[in-house]
């Protein structure tokens, strides 16, 4: 007697206790809702191995690539990337089968004491390694300091227990996912501080040609959610700015007179303290790609160009 087969899949992930978790959760996902066996395959990555800025190796693509190569060379049969590391362009021999529901896209704030932003004393010294949260941050005109800072999440709250910093700014996602929400000391409002294009998504990727892997994953996507970062994403590809730009965009679906809308805000910073550039646009869910391309041809045309040449040099 045979038993019947269960296909295993063989997801690459990078090491980091944030991406183990986050591929976890969608290997259980898989297992319970789409009969398979899932099989976590470790991948280091050069962004984990060197502490070295990020900008010096390429950006956060760094993290991408390697399991990139790993899905070509059919080493594993799908990745599960955060999608605000994801680069805007596409690798044609490879596709994004599924974006499950966002987490919380929003970014928080990390202090000591409790401190929330309106509560730090002038100077204090906020750790960030983001240009697009420390152009937000200057923005708002507290005094503050920033740092730069990189490393895991664990590496940088625990800057703030070593008295090198007051504070840390982190995506809430990530504090979400591993269970550690309730260290943040406040939670940032968008209109303070709008998060990374696709902030709190994951992309689930698969090589184009794989059809079976495809749609196991296509039960995992979120309409919604692919819509929102659709707008984010092609906001950021048409003001062709790299994943550490200073860009900030948040897409929301709301119920509307005549069905869903789909609301996208975005800001254009400068690390240096140039006023910042912040627009919003609406349109259908279906469009979104569409509403983000002409938000950023707005933004660009207020000078968003000239800010983005301020950071690249
Ligand atoms: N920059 C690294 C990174 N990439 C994804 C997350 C977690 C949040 C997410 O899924 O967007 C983080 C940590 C952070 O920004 O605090």
């Amino acid at each position: 007697m045979t038993t019947p087969v269960r296909p295993t899949l063989r997801l690459g992930t990078r090491a980091s206790a944030l991406a183990v978790t986050q591929s976890g959760m969608i290997a259980d996902r898989l297992r319970t809702e789409c009969d398979v066996d899932v099989e976590l395959v470790t991948i280091s990555t050069e962004g984990d191995r060197s502490s070295a800025p990020l900008a010096s190796m390429g950006g956060q693509g760094v993290f991408v690539a390697a399991l990139r190569e790993a899905l070509v060379r059919g080493d594993v049969d799908l990745a599960v990337h955060s999608l605000k590391d994801l680069p805007t362009s596409a690798d044609p021999r490879l596709t994004v089968a599924a974006i499950p529901r966002r987490e919380d896209p929003r970014d928080v704030l990390v202090a000591r004491d409790g401190l929330t932003l309106g509560e730090l004393p002038q100077g204090a010294r906020i750790g960030t390694g983001s240009p697009r949260r420390e152009a937000q941050l200057r923005a708002l005109g507290l005094g503050v300091e920033v740092v730069g800072i990189r490393g895991n999440v664990d590496t940088r709250i625990g800057r703030i227990a070593a008295g090198e910093v007051d504070g840390v700014l982190l995506a809430r996602a990530g504090l979400l996912r591993l269970g550690r929400a309730d260290e943040a000391t406040e939670v940032i409002d968008p209109l303070q501080m709008l998060p990374a294009p696709g902030q709190g998504a994951l992309a689930c990727e698969c090589r184009v040609d794989d059809d079976a892997t495809i749609q196991l994953l296509q039960r995992l996507d979120d309409g919604d959610t692919r819509a929102a970062v659709t707008a984010e994403r092609s906001l950021l590809a048409t003001l062709e700015a790299g994943c550490s730009a200073p860009v900030g965009a948040l897409a929301e679906i709301a119920e509307g007179d005549h069905g869903d809308e789909l609301w996208l805000r975005a800001v254009v910073g400068d690390v240096s303290g140039s006023p910042t550039i912040r627009l919003s646009a609406t349109g259908l869910p279906s469009e979104a790609a569409a509403v983000g391309e002409r938000l950023a041809v707005e933004m660009l045309a207020e000078g968003a160009d000239a800010l983005m040449a301020v950071a690249s040099s």
